[in-house]
């Protein structure tokens, strides 16, 4: 609680009692009240009690220990790639994703004056998004852990040379003023956000809709094996919307990889593409089962 800036901490705390009378309708989110996961809760969940969190990790805490029913986590960016963090937290967190959503993105630049500004202040993911913007105008980019708590960081600061970059909504709570609205160097911006809860969606309910999976596998240490690995995938017609690797550990030697496909466990081809892959993976582990919130793959014919 201490970590959120002086500005946020009231609403934090009328949030947190919300919550805590009906935790099972909580969805936990990281950040500030006013932040893009704090949209983006509302959004996937109008009836549901938004539960800040300073971290992730938190987030994450918050639906073990049972006090939010689900979380909802930003894991890519169309513009500034993925979410860094996630890929570790996820798997370890022995939570299963039960949802999509898709949100597009857009900042306004805010501070106690007009400017000109030094420094911005944001959640990296915002910091890269406007990096143009601040570049062209000379601002100097600072991180901070969620874009609202920034604005909420400068509206305390009393420096009229400090701004923020977050959603418009953030000045209104903390009172700044807006300077710029829409400073995202990209129109379309969006960000995809991951709905997590203990219990996984049974995959046979999803047998009638577009559904999705994810799931991480390491694979052995041998020429071709990512090749190898791949290959049930493409026999079996299975369309994979996402492929990544992450090192696991220090050792630089032992590469994962987190992948999406289309389909889920029960539909024959993707089983048998599963089970292609897991006979040459040192490990696999799905992370859930979902409906797709956004049609992949039907580009071409
Ligand atoms: O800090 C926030 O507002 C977040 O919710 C993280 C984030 C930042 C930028 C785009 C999407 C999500």
């Amino acid at each position: 609680m201490d970590s959120f800036p002086g500005p946020a901490r009231k609403l934090v705390e009328q949030m947190r009692q919300s919550a805590e009378s009906a935790p099972d309708r909580a969805i936990a989110f990281q950040g500030s009240p006013g932040a893009n996961s704090h949209a983006a809760a509302t959004q996937f969940a109008p009836e549901a009690l938004p539960l800040p969190c300073f971290s992730f990790s938190d987030a994450l805490d918050a639906v073990k220990n049972g006090r939010a029913g689900c979380a909802i986590i930003p894991i890519e960016n169309s513009q500034n790639g993925r979410v860094a963090d996630i890929h570790f937290l996820l798997p370890e967190s022995g939570l299963s994703i039960v949802a999509e959503h898709f949100m597009p993105i857009r900042h306004a630049l805010m501070g106690l004056s007009e400017g000109p500004f030094e420094v911005a202040y944001s959640h990296p993911q915002a910091l890269g998004q406007s990096r143009r913007f601040l570049r062209e105008r000379g601002i100097v980019p600072l991180s901070h852990a969620d874009t609202a708590g920034a604005a909420a960081f400068v509206a305390e600061s009393n420096n009229p040379t400090l701004c923020a970059i977050a959603p418009a909504v953030a000045a209104d709570l903390y009172g700044l003023k807006i300077v710029e609205e829409n400073v995202e160097d990209a129109a379309d911006n969006t960000t995809r956000f991951v709905v997590l809860a203990k219990d996984a969606r049974d995959p046979s309910e999803l047998s009638n809709t577009q559904a999705m999976t994810t799931f991480i596998f390491e694979v052995k240490n041998i020429p071709a094996a990512l090749y190898k690995a791949m290959g049930g995938f493409a026999t079996n017609g299975v369309n994979m919307t996402k492929l990544e690797s992450y090192q696991k550990g220090a050792s630089f030697e032992a590469t994962m990889f987190y992948a999406d496909i289309v389909g889920a466990p029960g539909e024959p081809a993707v089983d048998r593409a599963l089970e292609e892959l897991a006979f040459h993976s040192k490990e696999l582990r799905l992370l859930g089962s979902y409906e797709q919130a956004m049609r992949r793959g039907m580009g071409e014919g």
